[in-house]
């Protein structure tokens, strides 16, 4: 469902993806792991036809990235790391554009509305404008407007961050749910949440993949916890040091 092949994206001096290849199924939630400034969400940037490759390709449901760009954006939900909303927008009045935009109309809107809100657990926002909400609530509107179109492909740059411990379990419930059904990738720093939802796990490094593997193998390959094995691989190839 998501085909990457050798994606490569530079900003001026700063190589930010040097040239990554992965591929992700149906039934998987693929982490995308790595330290500040990785690459991770320049990555998912391209995958979401928000940013375009310097070199190399990518499909989402078939459809290259490049070519077909709305073919894979109607595929596709994405949670953007700073959740793009209108802030004088209601959460209402913001999930009434998304719809309007993604063409989800009358019972089909009711639908959509009826389910992703208490999925999201923001009815209590529902009414309240944007620019009003906490870093979290803000969050979860972002996700309910990522899944409204229920997409086959969900690409979420780090969707627990600013969530309290509650609201971090729930959301990884909710991935957990929607994993059999979807393809989903996970950027995020947070090691026991690649333990939490991730069948599978990157780890991303100055741009370049540099383990394509599982949670459970990359820990008996390595040793230690997920958190040792991060460390291992990503401090002292980083300039910044690990996360
Ligand atoms: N629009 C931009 N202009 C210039 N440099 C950029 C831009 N976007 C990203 N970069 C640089 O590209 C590199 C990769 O950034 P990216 O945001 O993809 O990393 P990341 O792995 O998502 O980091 P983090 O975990 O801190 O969010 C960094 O050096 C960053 O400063």
């Amino acid at each position: 469902m998501i085909d990457v092949k050798n994606l490569r994206r530079s900003f001026g001096q700063v190589v930010a993806v040097d040239g990554i290849s992965f591929t992700a199924e149906k039934g998987d939630v693929l982490g995308l792991l790595g330290p500040n400034g990785a690459g991770k969400s320049t990555a998912m940037k391209m995958l979401a036809c928000f940013l375009k490759p310097d070199s190399g390709t990518a499909s989402v449901c078939g459809y290259d990235i490049g070519k077909d760009p709305i073919e894979v954006r109607k595929r596709l939900g994405y949670l953007a790391e700073n959740v793009p909303a209108y802030n004088e927008m209601t959460t209402a009045g913001f999930l009434k554009f998304v719809c309007d935009a993604r063409e989800i109309k009358g019972s089909a809107r009711k639908s959509a509305i009826d389910k992703y809100v208490p999925m999201c657990a923001i009815e209590s926002v529902y009414h309240q404008t944007i620019d009003t909400l906490s870093k979290g609530y803000r969050r979860r509107v972002g996700l309910a407007a990522a899944l409204i179109h229920d997409p086959e492909v969900l690409i979420l740059d780090e969707p627990t961050d600013g969530l309290d411990p509650n609201q971090k379990h729930e959301v990884r419930d909710l991935i957990n749910q929607m994993a059999k059904e979807k393809c989903i990738l996970v950027s995020t720093h947070i090691l026991e949440e690649v333990e939490a939802v991730c069948n599978r796990t990157i780890i991303i490094n100055k741009g370049r993949v540099e383990v394509d593997s599982t949670p459970g193998k990359l820990v008996e390959e390595y040793g230690g916890s997920l958190d040792e094995v991060f460390r291992k691989i990503t401090v002292g190839k980083t300039d910044k040091g690990a996360a």
